[in-house]
């Protein structure tokens, strides 16, 4: 199993596809290289987010309105230079209220509506972005990978 090493895994939430995010995050520069649209189950979101399940949140995160599960994610790899710090960057900090004051610019100061709802998503590190990428695009292959540099897992 093979993928470029400067790739990461981001993920568009729910009712958030509508408002040109996409187009937003191709002019700050990053290369979408997958793209792919799913529904998660319950299990899946668990499974996604498995990192947070002892946080007194995660129940909050997985069940809230159902909204992880109330429509598609687009899950995305992206590639760009220093890609972990430009992503965090891009996105801004986790709660959109405090985007919306010391980011404005932030992808969560735009588009995302409360901490429950942020718009966005993307591996903290290389190990999860490898796991997630696993996990969500199953079928890739060594032959769609386009960076030099290549990972073996
Ligand atoms: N204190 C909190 N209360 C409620 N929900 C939270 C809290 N902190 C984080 N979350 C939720 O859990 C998700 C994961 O939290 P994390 O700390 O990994 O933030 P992040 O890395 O900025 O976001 P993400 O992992 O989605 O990219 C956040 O997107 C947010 O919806």
């Amino acid at each position: 199993f093979f993928f470029p090493l400067e790739d990461m895994l981001a993920v568009i939430k729910p009712d958030t596809q509508h408002k040109g995010i996409i187009s937003e995050i191709r002019g700050r520069g990053f290369t979408i290289s997958r793209l792919k649209d799913t529904v998660l189950s319950r299990e899946m979101a668990e499974e996604f987010y498995r990192e947070h399940r002892d946080k007194p949140f995660f129940s909050q995160l997985i069940n809230h309105g159902l909204f992880l599960r109330s429509g598609p994610c687009t899950m995305m790899v992206l590639t760009k230079d220093n890609m972990l710090e430009e992503w965090r960057a891009s996105m801004g900090p986790t709660d959109p209220s405090e985007a919306r004051q010391a980011a404005p610019g932030s992808l969560r100061a735009c588009f995302a509506k409360e901490i429950l709802e942020t718009a966005v998503h993307g591996s903290s590190n290389t190990q999860h972005t490898h796991q997630k990428i696993q996990f969500l695009f199953r079928d890739i292959s060594t032959e769609s990978a386009t960076s030099p540099a290549y990972l073996y897992i």
